[in-house]
C-alpha cells in the first residue's frame, strides 16, 4: 500500500513510516504496534492511521455512521470496550474496530472476535498485562572507548549511518590505525586491506561490521533490553499466566534479563564483582594492611629490652645509622612477621588471585623500616592490573550477554505484541461475557432482536429487562411515557453498530440485514425556531433519496414544530423512505395522526403499559407488533373510570 494514499497521511508521517522495516505490510494489516514504532508516531496516531488504512483497503469511503447520535452510540460502545482493556495500547487499538458495510472487513473482525471470546479473562493475566507496553528503541547511546576506521570515504558515510553510537575515522594507513589505537581501547577497521597488518593495541578487522551490528556495538542490544526490561518481563508473565506459546525459552530470557541492570551493565557475576570491589577497596585495604604491620611492630618493640654492646653501638653511631637499622638487627623476625601479616591482610581482604597476589606482596618492602609504608609504585601497578582485569571481564560479559540477547530481541518483540493483542482479545471477551453477547447473523431484511439488553441504560445491567423487537420496512413506534422507546432505539443502534463492527451483540439472538448506513436522530429538545426547523428539514431531505439498505432511527421528531404540521411532515418522510425500501423506526406520540396523514399503510408498533401499580406504570418493554399503544393519560382516565361511578371519566374515556 502506498503510504501517502492513506487518508490523513501527509509527507511527514509518510517519511516517519518509511523508517519501518515493512511499512506497507504494517498498513495492510492495520498493525498499530508496528506503526507506533515509527519515530514521532504516538499510539493514538498509529491507531488512526491503521483505521484509515483498513478503511481504504476496503474501499469504504462512505461513513456507516451517518448522524451525530449514531457516532455517539459508536463512541459509547468504544468506551465500553476500552474500559475492559488494561494497556493504553489496547485502548487505542480497539478504535480500529469500526462499523462498516464492507462484508470482508466485518468477516475479518468476526474471525478475530470468534477466537477472542474463547479467551478466559484470568485475573492473573490481567494483572500481568498491567506492565506491558510497546517496546521502545534505545536512543542516545554513545560509546567512547571504541571507534571505527576506514580508508574509504563512501564506507565512512555508510558506517556513520549504521553506527551512530561510535566515532568513525578516516585513516590512510596502518600508522593512522596505531595512532587511533592509542586513544581508543578498541579500533574496528572496516577494510579488508588491514587484514593481517600488525598494529599495536586492540585493532580488529571487520569488513562485515554492518551485517553484525550487535557484535560491533553490544551496547545497543543491552540498552534496548535495559530500557524495555520490565515490559519484556511483563510480557513473559502474561505468556506464562495465559499459557500462550512463547517464541523463545522464557527461562532463558528471564535469566538473560536478570544479568542486566537498568543502565545496561552486566550484573550478577561473582568474578566481576570481586574485581570491581578490589579496585574500589584497594586504598583502604593498603592503609589497613599498614596498620596491621605497624601495630604488630609497635607491640613487639614495646615488649622488647634491647641490649647492645658498647662497641656495636659505637660503630652504628659512627656509621651515622638511624634507629631503623637496629630494627633489622634486633627485630628481624618480628619485622618479617609484621610484613607477612600486612601482605596476608591485603590478599585476604581484596580476595586476590595468586597472580594478583604476586604483585600485592611487593606493596610492602622486605627492607626493614618503621613505620611500615606502602610502595606506591607497586600499589599503583596492582591498581592498573585489577582495573584492566575488571574491564576485560566486563567487556567479555557484555559481549556474551549481548550475544544471548541479540537472538532474543525478535522473540521479545513478538511476545510483547502478542501480549498487547491478547489484551485486545480479552477486552472483547470480557465485553461479550459482561453483556451476555451472541454472534449476530446477517440474514433477511431489517433487524430482528430477541432478548436484547442495552448496555447504555441508566440501570445496572442485571436489572435491564430483555427486549424482543424486529422491524423490516418503515414503522412507527408508539408507547407510554418512559416506557422505553428511546432505550429500544438505543438498543437497536448498539446491536447494529456492534454487528457491523464484526463484534458480538448483547442479545440472545439477532438477525439483521447488512446495512449500508445508520441514520439515528436523537429526540429534539423542544420546538425549534424557524431557522433550526428549516435546517432540520434540510437534514431529512438527504434521507429522501439514498440507497435501500439504510437503517433510519428517529426519536420523537414531532416536537420540532406544532403537532398538526409535524404529523404531516413525518408522514411525508416515511413515504419517501418506504418508496426506497429503507428500514426505519420512528418513535412518536403522534403515531395515530401520522398513520392517518400517510398515503400508505404505515405499520405501528407499541410499547404497552400492562397496568398501574402504586401510581407507577407497569410496562412490557418489548414493543407489540401492529399495535398502537395507549397513552399514559388514557390509562389514567381508564383507571379513574373504573373507580368512580359518576360516568364523568367514562365520557372522557370515549374521547380517546
Ligand atoms: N429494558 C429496560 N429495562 C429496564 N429499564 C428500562 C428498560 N427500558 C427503559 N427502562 C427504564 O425506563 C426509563 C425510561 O426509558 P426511555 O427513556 O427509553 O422511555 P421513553 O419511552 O423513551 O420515554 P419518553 O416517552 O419520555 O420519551 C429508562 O431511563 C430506564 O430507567
Amino acid at each position: 500500500m502506498d503510504l501517502e494514499s492513506v487518508p490523513g497521511v501527509g509527507e511527514k508521517t509518510a517519511a516517519a513510516l518509511s523508517e519501518l522495516d515493512d511499512p506497507a505490510r504494517a498498513l495492510e494489516a492495520g498493525d498499530v504496534a508496528e506503526l507506533a514504532r515509527a519515530p514521532g508516531i504516538t499510539e493514538g496516531r498509529a491507531a488512526a492511521i491503521a483505521r484509515a488504512a483498513i478503511r481504504r483497503r476496503h474501499d469504504d469511503d462512505g461513513d456507516f455512521l451517518a448522524t451525530d447520535r449514531a457516532r455517539e452510540v459508536y463512541r459509547d460502545v468504544l468506551s465500553l470496550l476500552r474500559e475492559r482493556t488494561v494497556t493504553a495500547y489496547a485502548g487505542k487499538r480497539v478504535e480500529t474496530f469500526f462499523p462498516t458495510s464492507s462484508a470482508s472487513r466485518i468477516e475479518e473482525v468476526r474471525e478475530f472476535a470468534a477466537e477472542a471470546v474463547e479467551r478466559t479473562p484470568d485475573p492473573d493475566v490481567l494483572a500481568a498485562l498491567d506492565g506491558v507496553e510497546p517496546l521502545e528503541p534505545a536512543t542516545g547511546i554513545r560509546v567512547r572507548e571504541r571507534c571505527l576506521a576506514t580508508l574509504d570515504a563512501e564506507r565512512y558515510a555508510a558506517a556513520k549511518d549504521a553506527f551512530p553510537e561510535l566515532s568513525v575515522e578516516v585513516v590512510e594507513d596502518a600508522r593512522d590505525l596505531a595512532e587511533l589505537a592509542r586513544s581508543y581501547s578498541t579500533v574496528v577497521a572496516l577494510d579488508e586491506k588491514f587484514a593481517g597488518v600488525d598494529v599495536e593495541g586492540d585493532v580488529r578487522v571487520r569488513p562485515d561490521a554492518e551485517e553484525n551490528p550487535d557484535e560491533i556495538v553490544p551496547e545497543r542490544v543491552l540498552a534496548f533490553f535495559a530500557r524495555n526490561r520490565e515490559r519484556v518481563q511483563a510480557a513473559a508473565d502474561v505468556h506464562e499466566a495465559a499459557g500462550l506459546d512463547a517464541p523463545c525459552d522464557i527461562d532463558r530470557l528471564r535469566d538473560a534479563l536478570n544479568r542486566l541492570d537498568e543502565d545496561g551493565t552486566v550484573v550478577g557475576d561473582e568474578e566481576l564483582d570481586r574485581l570491581a570491589a578490589a579496585v574500589d577497596d584497594l586504598d583502604t585495604a593498603v592503609s589497613a594492611a599498614e596498620s596491621v604491620a605497624n601495630d604488630r611492630l609497635r607491640d613487639a618493640i614495646r615488649e622488647r629490652d634491647v641490649t647492645i654492646e658498647g662497641t656495636d653501638f659505637l660503630s652504628l653511631v659512627e656509621q651515622g645509622a638511624r634507629v631503623d637499622s637496629l630494627l633489622s638487627r634486633e627485630l628481624e623476625d618480628e619485622y618479617d612477621a609484621a610484613i607477612e601479616a600486612a601482605r596476608d591482610h591485603l590478599v585476604e581482604t581484596l580476595r586476590l588471585e595468586p597472580e594478583e597476589a604476586d604483585v600485592a606482596v611487593r606493596a610492602f618492602s622486605d627492607d626493614a623500616s618503621f613505620p611500615v609504608e606502602r610502595n606506591e609504585e607497586m600499589v599503583s601497578r596492582l591498581r592498573t592490573e585489577l582495573k584492566a582485569g575488571r574491564d576485560r571481564r566486563a567487556a567479555r560479559l557484555k559481549r556474551e550477554l549481548a550475544e544471548d540477547l541479540a537472538s532474543l530481541r525478535d522473540p521479545a518483540e513478538e511476545m510483547v505484541d502478542a501480549a498487547l493483542e491478547l489484551d485486545v482479545e480479552l477486552a472483547v471477551s470480557r465485553f461479550a461475557r459482561d453483556f451476555d453477547c451472541v454472534v449476530p447473523e446477517f440474514d433477511g431484511e431489517g433487524f430482528e432482536v430477541a432478548g436484547g439488553r442495552s448496555p447504555l441504560l441508566d440501570v445496572a445491567f442485571e436489572d435491564v429487562e430483555p427486549v424482543d423487537y424486529g422491524v423490516s420496512g418503515v414503522t412507527l413506534l408508539s408507547g407510554v411515557n418512559s416506557g422505553g422507546k428511546t432505550s429500544t432505539l438505543d438498543l437497536v443502534a448498539v446491536v447494529v453498530v456492534l454487528a457491523h463492527m464484526g463484534l458480538p451483540v448483547p442479545a440472545e439472538r439477532v438477525e439483521l440485514e447488512r446495512f449500508s448506513e445508520l441514520h439515528y436522530y436523537a429526540k429534539t429538545q423542544g420546538t425549534l425556531d424557524a431557522g433550526a426547523f428549516e435546517s432540520t428539514l434540510r437534514d431529512f431531505r438527504e434521507l429522501a433519496d439514498g440507497d435501500a439498505n439504510r437503517l433510519v432511527l428517529v426519536d420523537e421528531l414531532e416536537s420540532i414544530t406544532e403537532p398538526g404540521a409535524s404529523a404531516k411532515i413525518i408522514a411525508g418522510i416515511l413515504e419517501a423512505l418506504d418508496e426506497q425500501d429503507a428500514t426505519a423506526v420512528f418513535v412518536s406520540h403522534l403515531a395515530g395522526e401520522i398513520r392517518e396523514a400517510a398515503s400508505f399503510g404505515v405499520a405501528v408498533d407499541g410499547i404497552q403499559a400492562v397496568g398501574l401499580k402504586g401510581g407507577e406504570l407497569q410496562v412490557n418493554r418489548s414493543p407489540v407488533k401492529d399495535h398502537l399503544a395507549r397513552s399514559t393519560p388514557e390509562l389514567i382516565v381508564e383507571k379513574l373510570a373504573g373507580e368512580d361511578g359518576s360516568g364523568f371519566y367514562d365520557r372522557l374515556l370515549e374521547k380517546f
